[in-house]
Order: structure tokens, then sequence, then C-alpha cells
């Protein structure tokens, strides 16, 4: 059969990796810093240069495809998935973290098509499921091998649910990228990912971030939830300022699960399939099905850990990413 979208994920690996080189370059420079919604809500010229460059790269490759980048949509355009192939940038996921030089920053690239499509991402990648043993390098888990290739119990939908066909995070200080296509797994260099085993919520360490959100009400929450988290007690908290780092820790097996509420689609949408297929589960923060465009998530090694956290959250719900899109999903 005819890969349709192989085409497009080259085309965002090697435009994810220019991107970075750029980012790499913008860092020896001197950064000018302006705001968004609030005066810790960061962006510079290489967030809207970058994106502007890898949406021109893909324009002239792929003229009729949509996007949803953080920047153009924070320039007012739309923030709408549907059944058109979508490319979903994020072009410095961790800008406060390129503004101050702490060495962690993302270029991510997710592509979702057909909207509507119910089949859950990767049956044989869902969630509780862990593969029998990595593969061997550069090898391909492939979903026409089959779920044999990964012990455990059928996929729940539930969980599974994504609309991301693939997903690319350029880690550009480490240059790492994280690359995963739905059905054929996770990798970061090509090299495949697996999520942790750990089965202990006791012997986890758990990612969050605390976002750009200062209202003292929110910050509360956030603190709760991290106590309620740390007093379990867990071995760790961790924070990489970026979320996709965060969600490509997971699916590396670094930690074990990452939680956060007020990110964004383009934050989420392409490392959610790299944990996915690595094995890893998505959830809502209250425990119900990952929705790309509610702006909260788990993502988890497995649906114990990520269920366990979802007890602990003290969940609040901002603006939905499409709460302003015409027709947008109730
Ligand atoms: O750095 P950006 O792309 O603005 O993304 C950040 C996001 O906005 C925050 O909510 C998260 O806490 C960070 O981890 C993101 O990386
Ligand atoms: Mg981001
Ligand atoms: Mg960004």
């Amino acid at each position: 059969m005819t890969d349709l979208w192989q085409d497009a994920m080259d085309h965002a690996v090697s435009a994810a990796r220019g991107a970075g080189q750029v980012v790499r370059e913008a860092l020896l420079e001197d950064r000018m810093v302006m705001v968004k919604s609030s005066s810790v809500d960061l962006v510079t010229q290489t967030d809207q240069k970058v994106e502007q460059l890898i949406i021109q790269s893909v324009k002239e490759k792929f003229p009729t495809h949509r996007f949803i980048g953080e920047e153009s949509v924070a320039a007012g355009e739309p923030c709408v998935l549907s059944d058109e192939p979508t490319w979903i940038i994020d072009p410095i996921d961790g800008t406060t973290n390129f503004v101050h030089r702490f060495p962690f920053v993302a270029v991510s690239i997710g592509f979702s098509v057909n909207k509507q499509r119910a089949e859950p991402a990767g049956r044989a990648s869902g969630p509780g499921q862990q593969r029998a043993g990595p593969a061997g390098p550069g090898q391909q888990l492939s979903r026409a091998s089959g779920p044999s290739q990964r012990a455990g119990p059928a996929a729940e939908p539930l969980l599974a649910f994504l609309q991301v066909e693939f997903g690319v995070v350029y880690s550009c200080l480490e240059d790492k990228m994280f690359t995963a296509r739905r059905g054929r797994g996770s990798f970061c260099n090509g090299d495949p990912l697996q999520v942790s085993e750990q089965k202990a919520i006791q012997q986890s360490i758990i990612a969050t971030e605390f976002g750009s959100d200062r209202d003292p009400e929110v910050v509360d929450k956030i603190f709760s939830s991290l106590r309620n988290i740390l007093c379990i007690p867990v071995h760790g908290i961790r924070s990489a300022g970026t979320a996709a780092i965060n969600m490509c820790l997971v699916a590396s097996g670094c930690v074990e699960a990452y939680y956060e509420i007020g990110m964004h689609v383009w934050d989420l949408a392409a490392a959610s399939l790299i944990v996915s297929e690595a094995g890893g589960v998505l959830m809502d923060v209250e425990g119900g099905p990952f929705d790309l465009m509610s702006r909260r998530v788990i993502a988890a090694n497995n649906r114990t850990i990520a269920e366990r956290i979802s007890g602990e959250i003290q969940a609040y719900a901002p603006a939905r990413d499409d709460a302003a899109a015409p027709g947008a999903d109730p």
C-alpha cells in the first residue's frame, strides 16, 4: 500500500533539524523578549521566524495542507483540527528556557489528518501494554507485524484515541530527534523507544510544569496537586521546562509520567504520539479520554500510574484551544 504520509514525515524531520540550527545560532545572539497573554508568557523573534520558516517550507511542498502554529494562533489565526492534513507546530517549546539559556528547547511538529477517524492509535501500542522488549537498533515495530510484538491485553480506545499521524520533536541542544509514526513505534535518533516498566508509583519520577498562569487560585491547585503527588511519596519531581521534552522523557523511560494543565495542542500533538507509540498511555487529568484540544494531559508509562496521578490532581479547566473556533467540538 502506498505510504501517503512518509514524504510529509521526512519533510517534518528535515524542517525540524533546520529549525533547530536556527535556534542554536539564535542562542549565541541577544534575544529580544516580548510577552503574549501575560508578563511570563514569553515570545521572541526566533519563535516567529522559525514558525514561518517551517510553514513556508511545508507550503512549497504541500500547498493544500493546513496549519496550527503557536505564533500564528497568537497572531489571530484559527486553531482548528479538521479532516484535512494539518501541521501542528510549536517552533520553540521552552521559550522561557530559550530566553534564559536553560539548555532544553525543542521544535515540535505534529501532523493530523482525518480528525473523525474512530480508530484508536496503534492497537499494538495501547494503554497498559508493554512491548516484550526493545527492538534492535533501527528496527521498526510496524503495525503490519501485529500486536504479537507486544504483550498485554487489547488496547482500550478510551485512552488511546489520537488524531495524530506522525510526530517529530527535535531537542535542539541535545541533538535528539524523537519521531513516531502511528502504529510504527517511537524512535530517538533512529533507536526505538520504550516506556519504563515500573509499576510502583512510589519508585517513580514524575515530571510536571508550572505553566504561565499566575492566578493565585490556579497556583494553589498546582501546588496542592504537587504536594499530593510528592507525598505519595514518589522518588522525585522534575521539570524540563518544555512539555514536549517531558513527554519524550516518558517515552524514553527516564520518567514514569508527566502531567500538566494549561499547555496547548502544539505542545502536545507530536509528543503524544511519541509516548503512545513507545507503549505509554495518555489520559485526561480527571481520568477520562485524552483530548488534544483540552489543554490537560497525563502521559504515563502505564494506566495504573496514570490513574493514581489523576486521583491526586486538583483539576481545573482552562479555555479549550478550539473554544473560539466556529463549529468547534463542544
Ligand atoms: O515554551 P512554550 O512553547 O510557550 O511552551 C510551554 C507551555 O506554554 C507551558 O505551558 C509549559 O509549561 C511549558 O512546559 C511549555 O513548554
Ligand atoms: Mg510550547
Ligand atoms: Mg513555543
